[in-house]
């Protein structure tokens, strides 16, 4: 039987191969991606990371059960400890001091995520927080498949193709599924709506990291 996860991924699948094809991720899948542009990221998803972390535990508040209040808890956690970890790294090895705040890119994300976890239902918030999974596992698998080595990029190259990742994002996926079973087909289109708009997100924040901040 066809997964809900299966239709989202179908839904958004135009969106996806534009983020593969984006120069962000073909250069730094090349090594050739301007440092500059990479530091850039790593201060803007720093502080998405914080934001991301907010709405992910306020989507495990939602949750039916504790143990995807757990699950939930510990994906804020690890935004947190496990993937800014990496961020941190970076800071000291980049010397990475911008204090410029967040651009549009992250702005909007950030704010679509903490006021979706905020106003909306435990399905519509776990539909709109998938693609942060699932967007980037796939990119990471992308990019870790056919890589040129040696990559200056090589642990967030990791970190995103790793096991540990991996088994965060089945997690969300069998979550987002079971709920999906469940919610009436107003719900689903809800969720499928999130899902898109998340993905698009996700787009626009590598745009914005590419172009060293979206501005008017
Ligand atoms: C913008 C963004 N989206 C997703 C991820 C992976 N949690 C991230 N680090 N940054």
């Amino acid at each position: 039987m066809t997964k809900f996860t299966d239709h989202l991924w179908e839904q958004a699948l135009p969106i996806y191969e534009k983020i593969k094809q984006h120069p962000f991720n073909q250069e730094l899948k090349e090594g050739t991606l301007p440092l500059e542009k990479f530091k850039y990221y790593i201060y803007q998803d720093s502080l998405y990371l914080a934001d991301f972390a907010r709405a992910l535990a306020m989507t495990g508040t939602k949750a039916g059960n504790s143990h995807e209040l757990l699950d939930f808890l510990e994906f804020a956690q690890n935004a947190i400890l496990v993937e800014r970890a990496l961020h941190l790294g970076y800071f000291k090895e980049y010397e990475i001091e911008f204090d410029s705040g967040k651009g549009l890119g992250c702005f909007a994300y950030t704010n679509y995520l903490l006021a979706t976890s905020a106003f909306e239902s435990y399905e519509v918030s776990v539909a709109a927080l998938l693609p942060c999974f699932w967007i980037y596992k796939k990119v990471g698998d992308y990019i870790y498949a056919d890589q040129t080595t040696p990559n200056p990029y090589q642990n967030w190259i990791n970190a995103y193709a790793g096991e540990d990742f991996a088994r965060s994002v089945q997690k969300a996926l069998d979550i987002c599924d079971q709920l999906a079973a469940s919610a009436s087909e107003q719900t689903r289109n809800k969720m499928t709506e999130a899902y898109i708009k998340a993905t698009e997100m996700e787009y626009l924040f590598w745009e914005g990291a590419y172009r060293l901040a979206i501005s008017c």
